[in-house]
């Protein structure tokens, strides 16, 4: 097996930490070209579509590619910002506060983003915290709930990159944090947030990432997750069980997905006679083209359009206060163990305390 090099073993250098906050990726620019890269890529992740893969290639290549990328690029750019793709740069922006929320409670280490698909890759990433002389990565995939097609596959690239390494740092993962008692106050603080400022809706429903039936039956503990977070948020919110709905958009192919589905439940409620709804996706740590386009645009769409009056989006964590939080502390605990934290300093009256007392300094 090929390895890179790398610089030569220098005796007696310092442990240093990184945190590698790392998300699902997102095309480069909202065109077709930069979209056909990114779904090659995407979709060509057997964690992603786990169908044989030479169908899958054919599949992929001579239909998908050539009809989705122009489709994904319309909508990439109605929710494109002067600044880039919104999950990019709401994960660099999270990194950045990371790093200052992390700092401020005594840790010295380095908080970097990577990107499963696209740019910054978590190979190269990983490759230039090493250049920085970091001898321990603590990974956060920003998934509150695990799945195969999201976590799992955050850790085979950060694995295939250790397959290519020969000094590896030590490596940690954070594999979930969906019923993390923080994480679910800050999305409950979010949504109390935004019936102050909007009133509160008939029903709250919360709209999870989907993912093919099958993988339920096969052993992935994402749908239980998805509900465990829900049933979670409700009992913060003290919401009955006619007051809010677990449902799964972004339904990809012609396959059973978990049910059921957001918008045709959306329609249904309209359709019944509700008139108002809150939409949160606790699935997202950040807003996206699922949040932003397919709940805050379709989804809304279609719910007015079937008769309802009123569509409260609730946005993701982002860079929240309470989301930060949160995340700081699972970050704190799952470091336990490496020294990144400064001894606290005794204040001047308890060293003279101890002084007199007679002990050494
Ligand atoms: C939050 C968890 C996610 C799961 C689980 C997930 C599974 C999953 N996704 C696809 C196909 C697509 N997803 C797309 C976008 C997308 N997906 C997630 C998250 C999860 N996906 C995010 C955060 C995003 C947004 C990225 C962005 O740039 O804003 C897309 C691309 C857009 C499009 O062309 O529609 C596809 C395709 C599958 C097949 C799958 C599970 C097997
Ligand atoms: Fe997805
Ligand atoms: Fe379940």
């Amino acid at each position: 097996m090929f390895r890179k090099p790398e610089p030569a073993y220098r005796h007696g250098s310092a442990s240093k930490t990184a945190v590698l906050l790392c998300n699902l990726g997102t095309p480069d620019a909202p065109t077709p070209a930069a979209l056909r890269r990114y779904l090659a890529q995407f979709l060509g992740d057997p964690r992603v579509v786990e169908i044989p893969k030479l169908v899958w290639k054919l599949i992929l290549h001579g239909i998908i590619l050539r009809t989705r990328p122009a489709k994904s690029a319309a909508k990439y750019a109605s929710i494109w910002l002067p600044e880039g793709s919104p999950l990019q740069v709401w994960t660099a922006k999270q990194a950045k506060l990371l790093q200052g929320w992390l700092g401020e409670r005594g840790h010295q280490l380095i908080v970097r983003h990577a990107m499963r698909y696209g740019e910054p890759a978590i190979a190269a990433t990983l490759d230039a915290l090493r250049a920085e002389g970091v001898t321990r990565v603590l990974v956060l995939p920003a998934y509150p709930q695990y799945s195969g097609a999201t976590t799992a596959s955050v850790i085979d690239d950060v694995a295939r990159w250790a397959l290519g390494t020969r000094h590896l740092p030590e490596l940690r993962f954070i594999n979930r944090y969906h019923d993390d008692p923080l994480h679910i106050a800050a999305l409950a603080d979010s949504v109390r947030r935004h019936w102050a400022a909007n009133g509160r809706a008939e029903r709250l429903l919360m709209s999870f990432h989907g993912m093919p039936a099958r993988t339920l039956a096969l052993g992935d503990p994402y749908h239980c997750e998805c509900l465990k977070t829900g049933r979670l948020l409700a009992e913060a919110l003290g919401l009955g069980a006619d007051q809010y709905l677990i449902t799964f958009q972004s339904r990809f192919g012609k396959a059973k997905w978990l049910e059921p589905y957001t918008e045709p439940s959306l329609i249904k409620l309209a359709t019944a006679g509700v008139r108002s709804v809150d939409v949160i996706c606790p699935g997202f740590a950040a807003d996206c083209l699922e949040t932003l386009e397919e709940i805050d645009q379709e989804a809304r769409a279609a719910f007015l359009a079937a008769g309802g009056q009123r569509f409260g989006y609730i946005p993701c964590l982002n860079d929240s206060e309470p989301g930060l939080r949160a995340w700081t502390a699972l970050i704190e605990r799952h470091l336990q163990g490496w020294p990144t934290q400064q001894a606290p300093q005794p204040d001047a009256a308890q060293r003279e305390r101890a002084l007199a007392a007679g002990a050494s300094d």
